[in-house]
């Protein structure tokens, strides 16, 4: 027999394409064949951003989003949408066309459970399946509890909030959750789109209940009880988080490593991290604020500005930041974040709380201001502040705006009381422990691996 072969295929963004990855990384590196499936437009990305993987450990393969160049990805229901609509075939073909020789066979698809409709096509060609959750395992048991919200009259049919005020608690010890910041909610503007999410994702979610494993990037000793919401889920991350540089890594944009050097001469515990992940677009109002409030905190920072983190083209920064600039800040368009975070200058990180960036943040032991946006943010938010309590919440004004003088209080909060740091430092060693040998992660990835081997 050859070695096992896995087809792993990411939905398309850039939060899920890199945990994902990393996943492949891991396996591949025991031996496993990887054929790592993203769509046509984020291979390019991938490729453009880093080049070829030049350890050579992942066949990266495409298939196409049936959107047209230039149409917009970040319109997740129309991205969505069209990944139903085309997805089952192209998938099925790309399926034939790697499925070689008995040495060669297809061992199983491992797929982000997001991506649903790829592991119904492996179930109907008969290819054992695996579904793999790059969120926290809370967000999975909220979808498990809809049938109840729905009984108990929080939700309707759609998924529409009835009380708009009533706190969703699944148990005693995990985050609440307000009724408006359910995952399908808020998405784009587009008013079909909460519905058409919410199906979609109970349907992923129901698919996720016949695959072979359920495996999530979070660890037991991050959410013991909301590993108990969901017991088919399994703890396998959080993935590693300590550097990836210039390790091919799924970025859609290449990483600026000059920071890494700035941040060499800064002291410790200095600087502030502001990043945002890879979706989120500020207006100009929140955008120039939040350059005010960095600039009177008085600290070094380094800022992830996308190109495209503003609407328009253009970032209005004000005047200050120019002179600033290489000498006590660093703009960048993407960071190694990973390895910024790991650094020894990093006093705080102001976060969207992407599951990813906190777990890299809980990894490295960074404390934490919260700036969630939508989708499972501010379950993360909650995890963070009212849970870990490894940060604080960032309150908005009458107005919906993030005042810079709100940002200069909650850095010096934040950073002035230590405890912050000694918990999350205490929260970094446990996690550590998790994904070190042995550890309760590490094992669930060892039976894993036995299991494809097998
Ligand atoms: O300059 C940067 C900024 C980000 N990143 C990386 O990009 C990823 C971003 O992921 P995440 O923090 O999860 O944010 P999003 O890109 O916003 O991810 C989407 O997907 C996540 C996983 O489902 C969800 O938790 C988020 O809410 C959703 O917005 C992380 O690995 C970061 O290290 C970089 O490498 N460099």
């Amino acid at each position: 027999m050859g070695k096992p072969h896995v087809v792993v295929i990411p939905y398309p963004a850039q939060g899920h394409v890199i945990p994902l990855m990393e996943l492949s990384q891991n396996l591949a590196k025991q031996g496993i064949k990887i054929s790592f499936v993203n769509t046509v437009f984020n291979h390019k990305r991938v490729l453009d951003a880093f080049g070829v993987d030049e350890n050579g450990l992942l066949h990266l393969l495409s298939v196409p989003d049936g959107l047209e160049d230039g149409e917009d990805r970040n319109q997740l229901g129309k991205l969505t949408e069209s990944l139903c609509q085309v997805i089952p075939t192209q998938l099925k073909e790309l399926i034939h066309k790697v499925n070689g020789s008995n040495d060669d066979k297809i061992s199983c698809v491992l797929a982000d459970i997001s991506m649903g409709l790829a592991l119904d096509v492996a179930a109907e060609l008969g290819i054992p399946t695996v579904g793999l959750w790059p969120a926290a395992v809370l967000q999975l048991a909220v979808l498990l509890r809809v049938p109840k919200l729905i009984d108990d009259g929080l939700i309707d049919e759609n998924g529409t909030p009835l009380m708009k005020h009533k706190m969703i608690q699944l148990s005693p010890m995990t985050p609440s959750i307000h009724p408006m910041n359910l995952v399908w909610l808020n998405i784009d503007d587009s008013p079909s789109t909460p519905k058409f999410m919410f199906d979609f994702q109970l349907r992923n979610y129901r698919v996720a209940e016949t695959t072979n494993w359920v495996l999530c990037n979070s660890s037991l000793e991050l959410e013991l009880q909301g590993f108990k919401l969901v017991p088919k889920a399994l703890p396998i991350g959080p993935f590693l988080a300590t550097n990836r540089l210039g390790n091919f890594s799924g970025n859609f944009w290449p990483e600026d490593p000059t920071c890494l050097q700035w941040l060499d001469q800064q002291l410790p515990g200095s600087v502030i991290y502001v990043a945002f992940g890879s979706f989120i677009v500020f207006d100009q109002i929140q955008f120039q604020e939040l350059a005010l409030g960095l600039e009177i905190t008085e600290k070094p920072f380094i800022w992830v500005v996308r190109e495209d983190i503003t609407k328009g083209k253009h970032h209005n920064y004000p005047k200050w930041l120019n002179e600033r600039v290489g000498n006590q800040c660093r703009i960048v368009s993407w960071a190694p974040q990973a390895a910024v975070l790991g650094h020894s200058s990093i006093a705080c990180f102001i976060s969207h709380c992407g599951w990813n960036s906190t777990m890299e943040g809980v990894s490295n032991g960074v404390p934490f201001l919260c700036w969630p946006y939508f989708a499972d943010q501010f379950l993360n938010e909650s995890y963070i502040s009212d849970i870990w309590k490894i940060g604080l919440k960032l309150q908005k004004d009458e107005g919906g705006i993030i005042r810079k003088e709100e940002i200069k209080s909650k850095v010096e909060q934040l950073v002035g009381d230590e405890n912050f740091k000694t918990r999350a430092i205490e929260l970094k060693q446990m996690v550590t422990k998790s994904v070190g040998d042995g550890g309760s992660s590490d094992k669930v990835f060892k039976n894993f691996v036995q299991w494809l081997k097998s």
